[in-house]
């Protein structure tokens, strides 16, 4: 009956039709949500072999949405209607293959939802490969090495690997069910006794004996699970695959199985037992002589592979405990996510990263007859899992979808031999590769640029020493000759692969990878790419992979554009900032797809530090009970070190100049900076073209849009207007704040003291508001923008008409200053009356002046009709008179201080920077 199975459309081609979209938003990827990489301890070695294995028992509760809660739901209190609309079901009436592992046969409630699952798949025939109960197979290798080193207590440990299936036994059957269970499950046991004291006395046992006990596990297994589904009325058999499957030994610890043999062996099997219901054990097998065997590692998956091939089964299920295949490890990738379909070969491909889902061999004997495999949650059965098929035909051709994942292995190092003896010379690579394999290392990948004056490769950590002194005996020679110039081992690096069949026909998608890790600063070592192109591969620091890991698949899955921020400075402007990013972040991340994350603040006396965000709505406790000293090294180290986030951003809202003076460093360890500080852009002209340079040559801003006319769009218009060609002639302007409200409120009987005051409860000055009075924040922004428009002018070439009164320049503090201002009203009543009586008002302006080359800042008198003196609170004007813009000048006009406009501009420049990451405009 078997054979003759009928062809059906192919289920992947039904299931893509139903394909979820590619780039689910949040909310539609439950499975993946929650997973807090802080709970992890990630381990540094390998790829996906800990995360693909993750098991839901080992996952936070109530973290990983509700894995580990429906663990210990029996898996039929997920409703069957949700479940099969949403699954990968079998189709037609083919043979439906199931296979459980361990964890699914943990308990007797566990078995007893497998056999639901079972009888509720609507196939007419079912055949369910099944492992011993979870930690069985392990307790029967204990028998056997205890009873080998002659250890009694095998004994009491065979009691207890009774003891576990007749509770399993007594819970599940009753009647004689039970009976004939238990009757089998006696004399096996005292069968295994014998065999045991037999390994005692002779104190060691063969391949086939220890085989042969282990076996075991399965056995009683598949007989308890068939039981469980006959009680129901089904007509179930159990198959000792022993008397079917029949193997060769290999090398290597593998088996090769016999097809041909096997064939006939079941098909004698089915014609003894006509079974449409069949459980058999997964692991085991026999050689050719019939001595009993295994499938080794991953045996049951294989069992599964193999009996699916066999019998062209419709579809095989291996039944696990999560949702599916990653795109990338849960634990570096919170936003990693279910693949709803993988082709054979990028299974393949994963499963050499250590995506132990499934075994290549696993994967070969269904391959041949294109039989799709499913992943499945037994503890989630409303997840739709990951079908692996041959590729979906109609499967969409945008570039997200062409990368199906990424993989990271760490402990690497890259070995590089370089020399000009190499180009042209055959049996180069055959004698670095031949001294390789003398030392039994392993390559991992190989990369040779075509002017072949260099060869770099890959291999373990662990391993390099020794290829490197076989690499130096082997071209000892070549070396003292110069012919190579030298063998080189560069530690520590990882591999990011990026996994995807459609990338090969796919342009762009190179690019996008290597866009993505130069935003984020990661320099790339080495590449290699095989023409199959299922896998791009690069080498990195291992410093750099979850970053690395992070922004590329962030960039492919159109996950969010994550920034960790750190503020530096949360006085008016910070603070404001904070509350800004507060209540506007959960919008960025619904509508944007922007997630900022503050990983620091810091004060000049104490900071606080996360590794996952702080809590915007208790930062301010925060600083006051759980901060620590502020320490801007430490600061910096810790935003930069973080892997969670591949983009980091320091947002200095003080006035410092030292705080300033880091901006150079910063970029150059790739953080991008935001400012609305005035120091680094109008210090001393040598360190600001320094910076300007740094900043043009790579791939991390520096944005300061706030620096003039605070939120305004000064800066950018300047920009555009430089960047479009136009010629600036004139930039002339009221660009204080302070000032402005100062001489649009300082009439009447109000005092200059009095205003000045005011404009400083405003939050209008400088924290020191003399910087305002004397000229020099206006000298400073007429500076910023001069050299932004091609000036080469320093802060002292600019002449300022200063405000404060000569007798009040020795003000130790701030404060004195205020105090004594009042003694000088008269002085500036008395100017302001004359102003007043020319029919003129007073205004400080500043000009930068492209035809001559230079600045100026000056208290001017404006007839009451000018446009600057019509302005009114905190406004600043600014006009740029330019070649375009000549007869008219484009006059940009608005409030240019106060907290919440200028913390606005800061916003808008970090949103400036997520956009430039990639972010949706
Ligand atoms: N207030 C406004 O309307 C505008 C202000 N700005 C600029 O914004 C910046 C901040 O201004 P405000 O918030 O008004 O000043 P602020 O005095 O209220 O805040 C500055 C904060 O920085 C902290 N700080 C100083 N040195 C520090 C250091 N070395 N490390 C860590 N923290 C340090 C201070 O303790 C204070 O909390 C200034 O550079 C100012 O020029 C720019 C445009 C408009
Ligand atoms: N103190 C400044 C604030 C903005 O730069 C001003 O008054 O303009
Ligand atoms: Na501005």
């Amino acid at each position: 009956m078997w054979s003759l199975a009928v062809a059906s459309p192919h289920p992947a081609a039904a299931f893509a039709a139903a394909r979820p979209r590619r780039r689910p938003r949040p909310a539609a990827a439950p499975s993946h949500r929650g997973v807090n990489p802080q709970r992890w301890r990630c381990e540094k070695t390998q790829a996906w072999s800990f995360w693909s294995s993750l098991r839901a028992s080992d996952l936070p509760g109530g973290l990983y949405g509700d894995v580990s809660k429906n663990m210990l739901k029996p898996a039929a209190a997920v409703s069957v209607e949700q479940a099969e609309a949403s699954a990968h079901l079998p189709k037609g009436d083919m043979w439906s293959v199931h296979k459980f592992g361990g964890t699914c046969m943990g308990t007797s409630q566990r078995i007893q939802n497998v056999a639901d699952i079972i009888l509720r798949d609507p196939s007419e025939r079912k055949l369910v490969v099944v492992s011993a109960m979870s930690k069985v197979t392990d307790m029967m290798y204990n028998l056997v090495n205890k009873a080998q080193s002659r250890d009694d207590s095998y004994i009491t440990a065979l009691d207890e690997v009774f003891e576990k299936h007749m509770a399993a036994a007594k819970d599940l059957l009753g009647g004689e069910d039970l009976a004939r269970f238990l009757s089998q499950l006696h004399a096996d046991v005292s069968n295994l006794k014998a065999m045991l004291r037999a390994i005692c006395i002779a104190g060691h046992a063969t391949e086939s004996f220890s085989d042969f006990v282990v076996g075991h596990g399965e056995i009683w297994s598949a007989q308890l699970l068939s039981f469980a589904i006959k009680k129901s009325g089904t007509p179930c058999s159990w198959m000792d695959t022993r008397e079917v499957l029949v193997v060769n030994p290999t090398g290597s610890n593998q088996v090769d199985p016999d097809y041909l043999e096997s064939e006939k062996r079941l098909e004698k099997w089915f014609a003894r037992q006509p079974a449409e219901t069949i459980i058999a054990t997964g692991f085991i097998a026999s050689t050719p002589e019939n001595i009993p065997t295994t499938l080794k590692r991953d045996g049951s998956d294989f069992s599964a592979a193999i009996i699916g091939s066999l019998v062209k089964a419709g579809q095989v299920t291996i039944w696990t405990d999560v949702d599916g295949v990653f795109s990338a490890d849960p634990r570096k990738v919170s936003e990693a996510v279910i693949l709803s379909t993988l082709s054979y070969q990028e299974a393949w491909e994963m499963s050499y990263f250590g995506a132990n889902v499934l075994h290549p061999r696993t994967i070969i004997p269904v391959m041949k007859y294109n039989i799709p495999i499913v992943i499945r949650n037994m503890f989630n059965i409303s997840a739709p899992g990951t079908m692996i098929c041959q590729q979906p035909a109609n499967e969409s051709g945008d570039l997200e979808a062409c990368v199906k994942a990424f993989a990271t292995i760490d402990k690497l190092s890259l070995v590089n031999v370089e020399g000009t003896g190499m180009a042209g010379v055959p049996g180069t690579a055959s004698a670095i590769f031949g001294a390789v394999k003398d030392v039994g290392a392993n390559v991992i990948m190989i990369s040779q640029a075509s002017s072949e004056h260099s060869v770099c490769f890959a291999v373990p950590e662990k391993e390099v020493a020794a290829v490197s002194a076989a690499l130096h005996v082997r071209f000892r020679e070549a070396l003292s000759a110069g012919r190579l110039s030298k063998v080189e081992v560069i530690h520590n690096c990882s591999i990011l692969a990026a996994v995807g069949l459609k990338m090969a026909s796919t342009p762009g998608v190179s690019a996008t990878l290597f866009d993505a890790l130069a935003k984020a600063n990661i320099n790339v070592r080495a590449i290699a790419q095989g023409c199959s192109e299922y896998n791009i591969t690069v080498v990195l620091k291992q410093e750099d992979c979850v970053r690395a890991l992070r922004a590329a698949h962030s960039r492919f899955f159109l996950s969010k554009t994550t920034l960790a921020v750190g503020i530096i400075g949360p006085g008016l402007i910070g603070r404001t900032l904070l509350n800004q990013l507060k209540d506007q972040a959960a919008v960025l991340k619904e509508n944007m797809n922007i997630d900022l994350r503050v990983m620091g603040i810091t004060g000049s006396r104490t900071m606080v530090l996360s590794d996952t965000g702080i809590d915007l709505a208790h930062w301010k406790e925060q600083l006051q009970t759980e901060a620590e000293p502020a320490n801007l090294d430490k600061f910096v180290d810790h935003l930069s070190e973080n892997q969670l986030f591949p983009n980091r951003v320091l947002v200095d809202c003080t006035a410092d100049t030292s705080v300033a003076s880091h901006y150079y460093d910063w970029l150059k360890k790739g953080i991008h900076v935001i400012t609305p500080n005035k120091k680094a852009n109008s210090g001393p002209l040598d360190k600001y073209l320094k910076l300007r340079t740094l900043q043009r040559a790579s791939y991390t801003h520096y944005f300061y849009e706030a620096t003039v006319g605070a939120g305004l769009p000064i800066i950018s218009t300047l920009r555009g207007l430089l960047e479009t060609g136009d010629k600036i002639l004139r930039i002339e302007g009221i660009f204080s704040g302070t000032l402005s409200y100062i001489f649009n409120n300082f009439e009447g009987t109000r005092t200059f003291s009095d205003v000045v005051s005011e404009a400083k409860e405003a939050g209008y000055t400088e924290p020191d508001p003399r910087d305002d009075l004397s000229g020099t924040d206006v000298a400073r922004k007429v500076i910023i923008l001069a050299r932004e428009s091609g000036l080469k002018l320093e802060l002292s070439d600019i002449p300022v008409r200063s405000l404060v009164p000569e007798a009040l320049r020795s003000c130790s503090t701030a404060d004195e200053y205020m105090q004594k201002l009042p003694s000088f009203d008269q002085d500036w009543a008395r100017e302001s009356k004359d102003a007043e009586a020319a029919g003129e008002v007073l205004r400080y302006v500043g000009v930068v002046d492209l035809v001559n080359k230079e600045g100026q800042v000056e208290l001017r008198r404006y007839k009451k009709d000018h446009p600057f003196a019509q302005l009114s609170g905190s406004d600043n004007i600014i006009a740029f008179t330019t070649s375009r813009y000549k007869e008219q000048p484009l006059i940009v006009r608005g409030p240019g201080a106060g907290a919440e406009v200028t913390a606005g501009g800061v916003f808008s420049d970090i949103l400036r920077l997520a956009s430039y990451l990639g972010a949706p405009s």
